[in-house]
C-alpha cells in the first residue's frame, strides 16, 4: 500500500471513501516520489505522475465517466498501484482520472445526468452532481496540459449491451483528419477491432479533448458492463500492457505491431430522441453492430420516419430509454480502403 492512499489501500478506495462537494485543492502531503517519478493527487479521483525527463505527448487515461462501467476502473486502479510500487518504468507525464465517483459507489451510469454529454462550456454550469464534475475534469486536464501543447487521451468505457465486435473505439470528429496508423496499431494491439469515425463534434470527454488540444483521443469500449469484482480482467491484459508501454514511452513496441488493424466505420447518422412520440424500432437486446437492411424503419415519431436507404447500416449504442434531445444510437457503415497516414 502506498503512503499516498493511506489509510486506504489504493487509488479507487481512496477516491470512493471521501467524495467532496466541490473542487478539492491538492495537498502537499499528497505527493510521493519513487525512483525519480513524482506521483501527486491533483484533485478528487485525479492522480498524476511526472518523471524527470519525460517524452511527449502527455497522456490522459480516464475511466468511470459512467459509474457502472467498472472493468476499466479496475484496470486503471491496478496500473496506478503497480506504478507506485515501481513495477513498471514511467517516462511520460500521465494524468489518471476516475470520472464519476458517486455513480461508481451507487453502481449507476450517472447520478443526475449523463456526465459524458456535458463536456462543453454551456453544460458545466447546470444543477446536480455531474455538471460540476465535468467542470472539474476539464480543469484537471487544463492544469495538466500546458497551453500550446497537445496530449493523447483514452477515455475507457464498457457498453450496456453485447456486441458483434466486442472491443471498439470512437474517434472524435475534427475536420479533415484521419486516424493515424500509430493509433490504429496501439488500439489493435490492445484488442480493439473497430474504430468508429464520428461525423460531427460531440460533448463527450474524448470529443472535448480532441477539440481543445487536437488530441489523439478515443472513447474506448472494452466489452460489456459488469459490477465491480465480476469482470474478466484477463481479457483486458493486452490493453493494460499497451497502456504500460505508452507510460514507459516505449513507442517502438507499438510501431512494431504487425497484426490486423481495426476495421474503420463511418458514423452516418446520430439518432436523437426527438421527443415527439419518438419510437426506436430496435429491440433492447440487439447487439452493437447488428446490420439493418435497406428498407428497415429505424425510428419514427409523430412527424418523420427514418428508413435505411442506399446500403445497409449497422446500429451501435441503441438506447430507447434516453430523454428528448439525447442520443438514442449511432448508424455506421464500414469504410472500405481507407488510406493510412
Ligand atoms: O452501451 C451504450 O449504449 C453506451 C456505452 C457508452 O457509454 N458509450 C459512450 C460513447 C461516447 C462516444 O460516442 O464517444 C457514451 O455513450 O457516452
Ligand atoms: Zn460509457
Amino acid at each position: 500500500m502506498s503512503a499516498l492512499f493511506a489509510p486506504h489501500k489504493d487509488f479507487l478506495s481512496a477516491t470512493l471513501a471521501d467524495i467532496p462537494e466541490g473542487r478539492e485543492a491538492a495537498q502537499e502531503r499528497e505527493v510521493v516520489e519513487n525512483n525519480g517519478v513524482v506521483f501527486r493527487f491533483t484533485g478528487h479521483g485525479a492522480l498524476m505522475c511526472a518523471p524527470s525527463s519525460p517524452v511527449t505527448p502527455r497522456l490522459i487515461i480516464s475511466a468511470g465517466v459512467h459509474g457502472n462501467e467498472t472493468a476499466p476502473i479496475e484496470i486503471v486502479n491496478e496500473i496506478v498501484s503497480e506504478l507506485l510500487e515501481g513495477l513498471h518504468p514511467v517516462r511520460r507525464e500521465c494524468l489518471f482520472l476516475l470520472g464519476n465517483p458517486p455513480a461508481m459507489k451507487a453502481q449507476e451510469r450517472f447520478i443526475d445526468i449523463n456526465l459524458n454529454r456535458l463536456f462543453k462550456e454551456s453544460a458545466t454550469a447546470g444543477p446536480g452532481y455531474e455538471p460540476n464534475r465535468a467542470a472539474e475534469l476539464i480543469a484537471q486536464a487544463q492544469d495538466f496540459v500546458p497551453p500550446g501543447e497537445t496530449c493523447w487521451h483514452y477515455d475507457l468505457h464498457t457498453a450496456i449491451r453485447g456486441s458483434q465486435i466486442e472491443k471498439f473505439a470512437v474517434y472524435p470528429f475534427l475536420p479533415a483528419r484521419q486516424c493515424p496508423t500509430l493509433q490504429l496499431k496501439l488500439l489493435a494491439a490492445s484488442g480493439v477491432e473497430a474504430v468508429l469515425l464520428q461525423n460531427k463534434p460531440a460533448a463527450t470527454f474524448s470529443g472535448w479533448s480532441a477539440a481543445e488540444y487536437a488530441a489523439e483521443s478515443f472513447t474506448v469500449e472494452l466489452g460489456k458492463v459488469y459490477p465491480f469484482g465480476e469482470n474478466d480482467l484477463a481479457g483486458l491484459a493486452n490493453l493494460k500492457s499497451q497502456l504500460l508501454a505508452l507510460i514507459a514511452g516505449d513507442d517502438a513496441a507499438i510501431k512494431s505491431y504487425s497484426g490486423k488493424l481495426p476495421e474503420q466505420f463511418q458514423v452516418v447518422e446520430e439518432i436523437i430522441n426527438t421527443g415527439k412520440n419518438f419510437q426506436l424500432n430496435i429491440a433492447e437486446d440487439t447487439p452493437n453492430f447488428t446490420e439493418l437492411d435497406v428498407g428497415y424503419s429505424v425510428w419514427r415519431d409523430d412527424e418523420a420516419e427514418y428508413v435505411v436507404s442506399d446500403s445497409p447500416v449497422r446500429i451501435v449504442f441503441p438506447n430507447s430509454k434516453v430523454g428528448p434531445g439525447q442520443r438514442a444510437g449511432l448508424l455506421v457503415r464500414p469504410l472500405p480502403g481507407i488510406l493510412l497516414s
